[in-house]
């Protein structure tokens, strides 16, 4: 087929680094007309009707209702990610356009990432050598019990592989899961619950009014002053200022997280002066593989999209 044939994609801010570009683009080029913004805004007036489809890079870039309107036939937004928090989905649908985004390609890079600070911080595998040497003593995660806010694809994920080290595991989530056997999970049905008794709590909830600064002062305060905390979502489901105090104050032993709010977070903020956490770059996914089935699951949901067929990751306004 002649590219001109192939309906119109345009690509928004494929992240940073040239690996994840090429990754994408190569994979896009094979169904859709790849428009970047640049030549949109160069031609919007032929481009414009061009676009079928938006592709987003994960939490980067956001769409506005100046762009919506300047695209008379777009159908799709595919988010490559699951998180869709930059978007609003209630306005992009009031468009008629349906969000998509990819909760299976993301889960096992995001859980693993989960897992990995997990145990670095409890055998405190990034501190300095010369701290190490006066105090060394980490945790077990072995045997430990571990509680998971939010049991979606990636929540479930850090379950199996909790269970393979044995750990205990509580979980609240808005609904109760029928799996949780398979992975011996028990359901709190109060958060509260959850965060008194686990040793490491971790974070795997979406961010919505519901669980902006789902984690304060007082929550921080429930935890045991020998608890991790993980966080895997975004960074405002923590209310960042109790954190600080928090870890100061030793109410809490330590935290690992992989995300923040602003991301990077600036030089001098003060959870960078802290010793008890690690704070990782947002790279759940970053992963050869993650990105690469994030764009074949984004570009899935737009050919359904653009073919009228089911949509396997639709997200619907609420
Ligand atoms: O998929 C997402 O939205 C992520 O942020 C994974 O880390």
């Amino acid at each position: 087929m002649a590219e001109q044939e192939l309906p119109g994609v345009l690509i928004l801010d494929i992240g940073g680094t040239q690996g994840v570009l090429a990754n994408h683009v190569a994979l896009l080029k094979k169904h859709f007309c790849l428009i970047t913004m640049k030549e949109f805004l160069a031609n919007k007036k032929e481009m414009s009707k061009k676009i079928q489809s938006v592709f987003v890079f994960e939490c980067r870039p956001t769409i506005d209702r100046e762009l919506l309107e300047s695209l008379p036939n777009l159908k799709v937004i595919a988010n490559s990610g699951v998180g869709v928090d930059h978007l609003d989905v209630k306005m992009i649908s009031s468009f008629g356009v349906k969000v998509t985004n990819t909760p299976q390609a993301v889960a096992d890079s995001t859980a693993d990432i989960g897992m990995a600070l997990m145990l670095a911080s409890a055998r405190r595998l990034v501190e300095d050598t010369e701290h190490f040497a006066v105090d060394w003593l980490g945790v077990e995660v072995t045997g430990a019990t571990l509680g998971i806010i939010g049991m979606g694809s990636i929540g479930y994920k850090v379950a199996q592989r909790a269970k393979a080290f044995e750990m205990k595991i509580l979980y609240h989530n808005r609904n109760r899961r029928e799996e949780e056997q398979a992975v011996g999970a028990h359901y709190c049905e109060k958060m509260d619950d959850l965060l008194q008794q686990s040793d490491f709590v971790v974070l795997v909830v979406n961010l919505s009014p519901e669980t902006h600064k789902l984690i304060g002062k007082r929550e921080l305060g429930l935890m045991k002053p020998t608890a991790t905390l993980i966080n895997i979502s975004r960074g405002a489901v923590i209310d960042q200022d109790a954190l600080v105090e928090a870890l100061q104050k030793k109410v809490i032993r330590a935290a690992a997280l992989d995300v923040t709010y602003p991301e990077p977070l600036p030089r001098d903020h003060p959870l960078l002066k802290l010793d008890n956490i690690i704070i990782t770059p947002h790279i759940g996914t970053a992963t050869v593989q993650a990105i690469h089935m994030m764009a074949e699951e984004a570009i899935t949901n737009m050919l359904a999209v653009l073919n009228g067929q089911p949509i396997p990751s639709e997200l619907l306004a609420h």
